[in-house]
């Protein structure tokens, strides 16, 4: 995960059984489980953040573990939202606070965020200004409109009780900034300077919401509601600078609160609805599918790690959502559900819709202004320049020893780096924005091209708006392969450049590989114009590039060959080195040589124990002519002698000779079992070769056949375009 994403927070609120299930002998059907943020309903069981139950005061407990953390964040200038999801009657209005008047009950969460806010703006406005706007909105029937509208004529009575409101207002367009951020043109953005003022506000605003009499409650919100708080804040006081995150320095934080109440999500027919109520559950529907599609593509870890198509402009409640889902937003959503076993299908689908929003990631950042924040840089270099400033001048009174001002270089340094960050983080979230909307402005421009082109071939407008959806998520699914493979591509790219310093690492003497020609030659027509080559250009690009994975593999691959080629060889000379004698013959030359040596030895022996019995017969008789017999056989015996230890000798190195020759046998053996090794991972690195060829066989097959493909199925005009944009 991103180490500044963060994943949308979804608690369960679980409101009582209400009177009129008691009446119908409702039961309760869902089930928690104690200590754990779990609910079971049937055989299903769902983890969160938070759940309430139906006891106790839950609204103080939402409050604090949810929203409050939210305040927070909007005082330190990140933006924030909190958005109530469920079905009709499960206490969405009741859990927000939206029909608070400034009197009564403060038990929703908008009083609550009310309160906070301002006791702690009073806490701390000896030090701070505070600039607190507030908007109200309902999207109805597809529409925006403004509740804080002064114009607004409209009374309770025309139209809120069974029949459908037709108020006399002007919808409100939704803009972009040229950052990507989302605006509402001329929303009245009223000023507060108190708690009461700001109820007011909402009160007025509630009053002109959209409500109405359904089977399921008799005053329900047929619009989604979204009050909005806008905070600015600026110190007055100079602060010291640190290295908190938080602390604001001279910046103007600028950040919003939005607290959603969305219309209720059950399915028409449930709530009895019929003609204008109808009507309206089809808009309300249309807006919460859009929320479900953007919540599901938002919730699928793949999907967002290829940068894949959120379809936030499907609905206007998407649009307006933008940031607070996936963007520049810290976001809790609370799924509001009824227990009874009535509802039990609707509380399901409404469990499963808030599991999958948990999986969502925000990046939130501080929302500082620009002009602060280049003030700060600009302060911060004045102090570097006046420290070094002092040490050129050798100005003996500063306060600076060049430690000091080396440690101030360093802190500096440090702060601006921080800034930088900063602004990469919100750089990052602009861009993503930018990448979004440049998606969706190319569909829309290739839907309008398919429409002139319709008109053209004399389609009635009828039918080119039946045709119109189906258009558009074909232009859809294809802008969103053109997206896939070019981030195919980029990775392919970065993987290549990787793969080039390892090879160059390994091989320095590595010439580098040099580019094929591209896989496909030029299409007729296509060719010569100009708008055309981008295209062109990049499918060469991304094939040229595949081309050379596979000879750099292929190179790599046959080094490894080469080197094993080289180690049998020297291995196969060893052996011949081994094998150049017959070594059978060898030991039995060794043996026979021994084996004579042995023989000769025992003759040897022989001879001096005859003369040695001659010499005692010699003894026993006394002349001289024996006594120098005796004298010849003694000298004899002392020769004789001496030539068995010599033959003994030459029988010991003989038997030394033998034992080294059975050594070397023994090493023969291992350096045939290793020639055999090598041989083996040999054969294998040649099944690899032929196998990594073929993969790439496989691959420019079809991706030869997947560009023709796009090529049959896209309009001439559509490429055109893909290409200019692209
Ligand atoms: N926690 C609760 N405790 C007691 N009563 C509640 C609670 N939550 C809701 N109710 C009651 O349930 C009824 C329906 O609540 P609410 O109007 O807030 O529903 P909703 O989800 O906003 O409906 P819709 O989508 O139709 O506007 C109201 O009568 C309300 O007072």
């Amino acid at each position: 995960m991103d180490s500044s994403a963060e994943c949308v927070k979804v608690a369960v609120n679980i409101r009582p059984l209400i009177t009129p299930e008691l009446l119908n002998g409702c039961t309760d059907c869902i089930t928690l489980v104690p200590g754990e943020p779990q609910v079971q309903i049937g055989t299903h069981s769902f983890t969160y953040d938070y759940v309430y139950g139906t006891s106790g005061s839950p609204s103080v407990a939402i409050y604090d573990d949810c929203v409050d953390p939210l305040v927070d964040a909007l005082f330190r200038g990140y933006n924030a939202t909190v958005l109530a999801y469920g079905q009709t009657g499960s206490g969405k209005t009741y859990t927000m606070g939206t029909n608070y008047s400034g009197e009564g009950s403060n038990d929703g969460i908008i009083p609550k965020v009310m309160d906070t806010i301002f006791r702690r703006v009073e806490s701390v406005k000896e030090s701070t200004e505070f600039l607190i706007r507030v908007s109200f909105i309902e999207i109805f029937k597809e529409e925006v409109f403004d509740l804080l509208d002064s114009n607004l004529t409209i009374s309770k009575g025309e139209g809120h009780v069974g029949k459908a409101i037709v108020p006399p207002r002007v919808p409100i367009q939704i803009r972009e900034t040229v950052n990507g951020g989302i605006t509402l043109a001329g929303v009245t953005e009223a000023e507060v300077r108190c708690k009461e003022e700001m109820a007011s506000y909402l009160s007025k605003g509630s009053f002109s919401r959209a409500t109405g009499s359904t089977n399921m409650n008799n005053q329900s919100s047929r619009s989604h509601a979204i009050f909005t708080i806008s905070m600015e804040q600026k110190k007055i006081t100079m602060c010291s600078s640190g290295g908190n995150e938080d602390d604001m320095g001279d910046d103007i934080l600028r950040a919003k609160l939005h607290l959603v109440d969305l219309a209720g999500s059950e399915r028409a027919k449930r709530t009895g609805a019929d003609g204008m109520r109808f009507k309206e559950g089809i808009h309300i529907n249309k807006g919460l599918l859009a929320l479900g599609n953007v919540i599901s593509a938002l919730g699928d870890e793949k999907k967002r790690k290829e940068g894949g198509h959120v379809p936030y402009r499907d609905s206007k409640l998407t649009r307006l959502l933008q940031d607070s889902l996936g963007g520049n937003s810290k976001t809790v959503m609370i799924a509001c559900v009824s227990p009874a076993d009535t509802n039990a299908e609707e509380t399901l689908n409404t469990l499963k819709y808030a599991n999958r929003a948990r999986n969502i990631q925000n990046k939130a950042v501080i929302n500082r202004d620009p002009n602060a924040i280049q003030l700060q840089r600009m302060r911060s270099q004045i102090e570097q320049l006046q420290a070094e400033l002092c040490i050129y001048r050798g100005d003996s009174n500063a306060p600076f020893d060049e430690n000091q001002i080396l440690k101030h270089k360093v802190s500096l340094l440090e702060a601006s780096n921080a800034e930088l960050q900063k602004e990469l983080q919100q750089t990052q979230v602009t861009f993503e924005h930018l990448n979004q909307r440049a998606v969706d402005a190319q569909v829309e421009k290739d839907k309008l091209i398919m429409q002139i082109e319709s008109i053209r071939n004399g389609k009635s407008w009828d039918e080119i708006e039946a045709a119109g959806d189906q258009d558009a998520d074909l232009v859809r699914s294809y802008v969103s392969k053109i997206q896939d493979l070019e981030g195919e591509l980029l990775r392919i790219k970065n993987s290549k450049l990787k793969h080039t310093r390892f090879v160059d690492c390994v091989d320095s003497d590595d010439e580098g590989f040099r580019p094929t020609a591209g896989l496909f030659p030029p299409i007729d027509g296509l060719s010569s114009n100009s708008d055309t080559k981008s295209l062109e250009n990049e499918d060469e690009a991304e094939d040229e590039q595949k081309e050379l994975e596979h000879s750099s593999m292929q190179e790599i691959l046959d080094r490894e060959l080469k080197e094993l080629d080289k180690r049998l060889e020297q291995k196969e000379a060893e052996m011949k080195r081994f094998t150049s004698g017959d070594p059978s013959v060898l030991k039995q030359h060794y043996e026979k040589k021994v084996h004579e040596l042995e023989q000769e030895k025992r003759a040897l022996q022989k001879e001096i124990s005859e003369l040695r019995n001659n010499l005692d017969s010699i003894s026993s008789n006394s002349d001289d002519g024996t006594q120098k017999l005796k004298e010849a056989y003694l000298q004899k015996l002392t020769i004789l002698e001496a030539q068995v230890s010599q033959l003994k000798k030459k029988q010991d190195a003989q038997a030394q000779l033998l034992r080294q020759k059975q050594k070397s046998d023994e090493a023969a053996r291992k350096l045939q079992e290793e020639i055999h090794r090598i041989k083996t991972q040999k054969v294998q690195l040649q099944h690899k070769i032929k196998q990594e060829s073929e993969q790439f066989r496989l691959w420019k097959a079809s991706r030869e056949k997947e560009v023709l493909q796009v090529l049959q199925k896209f309009p001439l005009k559509i490429l055109l375009s893909f290409s200019v944009c692209l």
